[in-house]
């Protein structure tokens, strides 16, 4: 069976006084080396994106981290200067596709932006600047030059017994995780369960409530260390059964879900 497909929406970058539509090759690498699927990078449009079209062609939806913040007003507040770098093209791509995959069972890894827009995807809003506020750890990335020091494994997160985050990871309680993101879920959505919580209480970890598949977003970034670190792939393997899954009942029935 060839290998099955995830969907991973692009960021806009300026490269070399271009526009580019990309993405980090840590998430690529990751779908591939521990989840065993591939990845369709999907440009990112203002207009026009055919979400449903772009479904059925893939397995799976895999939505990665990125500098850039969602932008204010799709969670019903003004945005102040604090709040950005923004990327409307990435917005206006990803928050479609993650509503459709949950809405049609295709599995869904959210990964720090991404579970910013899975919780605003679904309703809920944001906080910027978290470090600012009183007993909030700082969890921004880390001011170091080399990548591996970026991404450092430092912080203790606490996953819920029972909860989705557990039975894909394999385990519940603290477990040591990386932290680079300035914002984190404010309001959590109606259909978003938290299952994961740094010692400061920031949301580290979400499932989707009453999802037909496996779905669920993680403010870490267990792509970057999937290959070795054992809850990193854990997460990446779960979520390329699922896919698997996906794909081979796609094949059966002939449909897309
Ligand atoms: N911009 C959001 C999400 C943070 C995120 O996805 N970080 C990973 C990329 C880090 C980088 O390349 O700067 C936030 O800050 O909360």
């Amino acid at each position: 069976m060839p290998k099955p497909i995830v969907a991973l929406p692009a960021d806009i970058r300026q490269l070399d006084g271009a526009i580019w539509h990309a993405s980090p090759n840590q998430y690529v690498q990751a779908a591939l080396k521990v989840a065993d699927v591939m990845t369709f990078i999907i440009p990112a449009f203002e207009e026009g994106n055919e979400t449903d079209a772009i479904l059925d062609r893939v397995d799976g939806v895999l939505v990665s981290g990125s500098a850039t913040n969602v932008h204010p007003s799709l969670y019903g507040k003004q945005a102040t200067d604090g709040d950005g770098p923004f990327d409307p093209a990435r917005d206006a791509t990803s928050l479609p596709l993650i509503r459709r995959a949950i809405d049609r069972g295709i599995p869904l890894l959210a990964i720090c932006r991404g579970i910013q827009e899975l919780n605003v995807a679904l309703g809920g809003t944001l906080a910027s600047e978290i470090q600012d506020q009183p007993g909030i750890w700082d969890h921004r990335k880390p001011d170091v030059k080399e990548r591996d020091d970026m991404y450092a494994i430092r912080q203790p997160v606490f996953v819920a017994e029972g909860s989705c985050i557990a039975n894909y990871l394999g385990l519940a309680g603290e477990v040591q995780v990386n932290s680079l993101h300035r914002q984190a879920i404010a309001e959590t959505a109606p259909r978003l369960k938290v299952e994961a919580t740094a010692e400061d209480g920031t949301v580290e970890a979400v499932s989707v409530i009453d999802a037909k598949n496996f779905a669920v977003g993680v403010q870490w970034h267990p792509e970057y260390w999937a290959e070795t670190d054992a809850p990193s792939r854990a997460l990446f393997h779960a979520f390329g059964e699922a896919v698997r899954a996906y794909a081979a009942r796609k094949a059966i029935t002939n449909v897309a879900a």
